[in-house]
């Protein structure tokens, strides 16, 4: 399995479990996703934590020795489609979601964590929305989701830079909530968190689903997603993979 899912205490934690391959999202991790969705929508739980196992990465995005199979606009729609709904249906869950970034969060990793409404990240992790660098834009919502969460230069900064952010620059510029140098620092944040009843977290969160709801966030989501589909399908993006794919040959 590419993925654990367990509940303990209340709280359900999501692990992407594919480390040798630096847990890059195949349609196996789609499938514990949108297993996670459900469950946590369904489930009187606290709260929801997403991690990977290792610690090199959190997530290199999608696994692109699966993906570059994708080569049009209408078979990149699907894909990006079902990731991005299924990120949507997380972020918009009734419970505080906490991505904890234990390794580097790249191209759709950075988008599963910027969906998450905490990203506890560990001192060594470097994160970055690095799709440009792929002739793309984010395409699972993170890009709309960046805008929602950091001041706006910051945002349409780290998207447009397209490369790998320090710990350091993640906590200056905002995307990362705390910077966790030790376990205790772990155990603090969410001592902190479990002293408030969950029907206040619960009531808080409602806020903010309100107001995505009401400025149509799924709408802009998608517009996302469209825009990134046209450019999967242009010759810049799919030579980009092949050297990527093809680094060790060279
Ligand atoms: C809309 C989202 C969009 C999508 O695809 O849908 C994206 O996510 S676009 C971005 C896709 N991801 C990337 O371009 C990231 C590629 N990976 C890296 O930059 C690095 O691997 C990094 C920084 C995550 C980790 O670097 P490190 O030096 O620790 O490891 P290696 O690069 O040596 O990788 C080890 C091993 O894993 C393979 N690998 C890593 N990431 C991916 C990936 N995303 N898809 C497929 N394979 C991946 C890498 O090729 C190495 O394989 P090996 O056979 O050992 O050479």
């Amino acid at each position: 399995m590419s993925y654990k899912l367990e509940i303990s205490e209340q709280i359900m934690t999501f692990t992407i479990d594919r480390p040798e391959i630096r847990n890059a999202i195949n349609e196996d991790v789609m499938v514990g996703l949108e297993e996670l969705a459900q469950k946590a929508q369904e489930s009187e739980i606290r709260y929801v934590v997403i991690t990977a196992s290792g610690s090199q990465a959190f997530c290199s995005g999608g696994d692109l020795s699966v993906f570059h199979e994708l080569k049009t606009e209408a078979q990149a729609y699907s894909m990006l489609k079902r990731m991005g709904d299924v990120l949507y249906r997380i972020k918009t869950l009734p419970v505080p979601v906490i991505a904890l970034v234990n390794g580097a969060a790249v191209g759709g990793g950075c988008e599963i964590a910027t969906a998450c409404d905490y990203r506890l990240i560990r001192e060594h992790v470097k994160c970055g929305f690095i799709q440009g660098t792929l002739a793309i834009t984010s395409g699972w919502g993170g890009g709309t989701y960046l805008f929602e969460t950091l001041q706006h230069d910051r945002a349409l900064q780290m998207l447009t830079e397209a490369r790998v952010y320090t710990a350091a620059e993640l906590q200056q510029n905002g995307w990362a909530t705390e910077v966790v140098r030790t376990d205790e620092d772990l155990h603090n944040f969410f001592k902190s968190m479990n002293k408030i009843q969950p029907e206040v977290h619960r009531a808080y969160k409602a806020i903010a689903i309100r107001k995505w709801q009401e400025t149509n966030l799924k709408d802009r989501v998608d517009a996302e997603i469209q825009r990134c589909a046209e450019l999967w399908a242009e010759d810049a993006h799919h030579d980009a993979v092949d050297s990527f794919l093809n680094k060790g040959n060279k």
